[in-house]
């Protein structure tokens, strides 16, 4: 395997250090997700492969917890800062790897070194064993004893001047069988958990694998194979070099010959158990492990390439050159998120509340201008998918509603044999000697009525679209920041538009009842009774057999056909033109005629009808249908005159006013502009943000 010389390590790159420094620091202050996904190392590895022995040689202290069973139950997101001396600020002349002296006083304070986690802002532990106990602390906080595992990571800062700068996530470790009170599928959480980490394209993977086990079999670089099959970015850690048979080494495997990785193997001797037990001093672990590879014959020439130290300044270097890499795309990162956040804080408002008074003046005069814009249509928002506000209640009158009274046909519920006994009624006592236009009248204005219906129907649909148009204007991101306003807004718009309902219907009743009231027969539109006549004679005619004169054996003409009724009937009454009541009486036997009972409880005109009363009925529905067609255009002219009028011009023009008077009440203003919680915790967070980003924008514009 191609090595470079550790010695041409440069760790001293102050500039890019100083960088992920200060990115961290920006990041890490802000309280909530790191938008900027910054290069980090992630620890995998099965259980007891020695991941935590490894983390706590790079940092030369003892602070994690241990014991048996999944003693890693959260992410731990472990920061490693380099500050040199006691200054209290970040170094800014970086770390000199060739100087890094491991702390030999493992448990005893030291004022330049210290952790801090993230829940725990401001307080800094300089003991390392309290460290420990906060971590098992945090831990069950989140999980509780033993049970299951979290993916809410805990973030730890540890400043000193021993560490390298390194970010290092330690994740559970691999594991087959829940034990105790462990979820069942232990295995899968920590799986899925384990990759989301490290399937970040800017995840360094450091794959721990015990060295006495076999590599074909070892957990993490399976897991690192998933995300990573070429390794590009996994690197390989052997532990337990020193548990290794006698006479077997990790030679072929330093050398990439059983699974090759581009970032190479690294391999360590942590403490073994009866170390740990011992409290054997990690400064006793480094110098038995830089004892072991110096003198141990196979890995004796390549000892500067094995051990802790090694370990540490490579990750450095790979994380730095990562860094480097991956900068530009940081950059461009926060630029993104930067323009983000910065709009949806514009869009979130100023927190600086100016006059209430003004604040509520302005929402009205714009929400009054938008709705009466929406149904103007001159709306900027103007959609081209589907029609929208004005547009839509255009589609209620031209066709809902036209269509509507179109389909209301004239002679529904009416049979010709109800006409006919309307005839007879509105002839009174003494038969009509013409076709009455009482009965006409009389069916036409029942039938007009029926056109109230669908008009007041076209008002209610009319009605929800000016509701729809008041939900989408209550939509906007303003009413969420101001619920009071907007629940204010819909209550006082509702209940304008109901009260606009009233003199709306009463309205359209009106018209209906007008239509009604009086039937205009000299309407210039309208057939006259003479050419309802002649027209259903004619058809009559058009539809009698051509009469043919015998002697001539040419077709007559139809007023020379002999009437078909001319021959007289022996009982003198007159055949089918036996007069008003004649079909009536038709059906009787001529005892019963004889007799005159009294007419029987209900009187119906009934039996087949006459020519002549065909013709009449005939000539009546031609009347009808001549002036229902008059007044259904009336009607689909008037209505929606008489909506826009009470309804939606009405509504429009007085919104301004209606708002000013129902919601402009000096007491109530600051009441109506309380910011919903939303609004105030996301303004805050996207200032953090905006700050932050800002901040880190700054940072990363001075590399070039
Ligand atoms: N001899 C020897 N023992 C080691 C080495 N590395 C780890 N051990 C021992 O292996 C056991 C497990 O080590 P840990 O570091 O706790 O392993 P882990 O992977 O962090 O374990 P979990 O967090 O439980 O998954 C401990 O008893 C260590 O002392 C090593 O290089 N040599």
């Amino acid at each position: 395997m191609a090595q470079t010389n550790p010695n041409a390590i440069n760790v001293n790159d102050p500039g890019l250090i100083t960088l992920v420094n200060k990115l961290q620091d920006v990041f890490t202050t802000v309280g909530v997700q790191n938008p900027i996904d910054l290069p980090q190392i992630a620890v995998v590895g099965s259980q007891s492969s020695g991941k935590s022995s490894v983390l706590e040689n790079i940092v030369g202290r003892d602070f994690l917890p241990r014991g048996t069973g999944i003693v890693t139950r959260r992410p731990l997101i472990l920061q490693l800062i380099n500050r040199q001396g006691a200054a209290s600020t970040p170094t800014e002349n970086g770390v000199n790897g060739d100087t890094k002296k491991i702390d030999s006083s493992d448990a005893a304070s030291n004022s330049d070194e210290w952790g801090e986690f993230l829940h725990i802002p401001g307080q800094k532990f300089y003991d390392f064993n309290k460290i420990r106990e906060e971590i098992v602390k945090e831990t069950e906080s989140k999980t509780g004893k033993n049970a299951g595992i979290s993916p809410a990571p805990i973030n730890l800062r540890i400043y000193s001047p021993n560490v390298l700068t390194l970010t290092l996530v330690d994740l559970p470790g691999l594991t087959k069988v829940p034990v105790g009170d462990q979820p069942r599928d232990i295995e899968r959480q920590i799986r899925e958990m384990v990759l989301k980490q490290i399937s970040k394209p800017n995840a360094i993977i450091l794959a721990v694998t015990a060295a006495n086990t076999d590599l074909a079999n070892s957990d993490g670089l399976k897991l690192a194979r998933e995300v990573d099959p070429e390794g590009q970015r996994t690197i390989g850690v052997l532990t337990k070099v020193d548990l290794m048979d006698d006479g077997t080494d990790v030679v072929d495997i330093l050398a990439g010959r059983i699974i090759p990785l581009r970032l190479g193997y690294v391999p360590v001797v942590n403490r073994g158990q009866r170390d740990i037990e011992n409290k054997k001093a990690i400064s006793y672990a480094l110098e038995n492990e830089k004892n072991f590879f110096e003198n141990h014959k196979a890995y004796r020439n390549k000892a500067s390439y094995c051990g802790t130290p090694y370990l540490a300044r490579k990750l450095n270097l790979i994380l730095m050159m990562h860094i480097k890499q991956t900068l530009p795309d940081i950059k461009a990162r926060i630029q993104a998120s930067l323009q983000k956040y910065g709009a949806e804080l514009a869009s979130l408002g100023d927190s600086m509340l100016g006059n209430s008074g003004n604040i509520v003046l302005n929402i009205i005069t714009e929400f009054s201008n938008e709705y009466r814009t929406v149904l103007e249509g001159n709306s900027v928002e103007l959609s081209s998918v589907e029609l929208s506000g004005g547009a839509r209640i255009s589609f209620v009158y031209h066709e809902l509603y036209s269509n509507g009274v179109k389909a209301v046909d004239p002679f529904d519920q009416v049979k010709d044999i109800d006409i006919r006994t309307i005839l007879y009624n509105s002839s009174g006592s003494s038969p009509a000697l013409f076709v009455g236009t009482t009965a006409f009248e009389l069916i036409v204005k029942q039938q007009i009525k029926r056109l109230e219906e669908p008009s007041l129907k076209c008002v209610s649909l009319v009605y929800d679209e000016l509701v729809r148009i008041l939900g989408q204007l209550l939509n906007k991101p303003m009413f969420r920041r101001y619920p009071g306003i907007k629940e204010r807004l819909h209550a006082v718009v509702i209940a304008f538009f109901k009260k606009s309902m009233d003199p709306t219907n009463k309205l359209v009743r009106d018209l209906v009842a007008m239509e009604s009231c009086y039937v205009n027969t000299g309407h210039p539109d309208f057939l006259n009774g003479h050419r309802a006549m002649a027209i259903v004679n004619e058809r009559h005619n058009a539809a009698k057999p051509v009469q043919v004169d015998p002697k001539t054996g040419k077709p007559l003409p139809p007023s020379a056909a002999p009437p078909r009724s001319a021959s007289p009937s022996l009982d003198g009454t007159n055949g089918q033109d036996s007069g008003f009541f004649g079909s009536f009486f038709a059906s009787k036997s001529k005892k019963k005629m004889a007799a005159m009972e009294a007419p029987p409880p209900m009187l119906k005109a009934s039996g087949t009808l006459s020519e002549k009363e065909t013709q009449e009925v005939e000539v009546i529905k031609l009347l009808i249908n001549s002036y229902y067609n008059i007044v259904r255009r009336t009607m689909i002219d008037m209505v929606p005159k008489a909506i826009m009028l009470n309804l939606v011009t009405m509504t429009k023009e007085e919104m301004q006013r209606e708002l000013l008077e129902q919601m402009y009440r000096t007491k109530e203003l600051d009441e109506l502009l309380k910011e919903s919680d939303y609004t105030i915790r996301r303004r805050k967070e996207c200032q953090q943000m905006v700050e932050s980003l800002s901040r880190a924008s700054e940072i990363v514009s001075q590399v070039q």
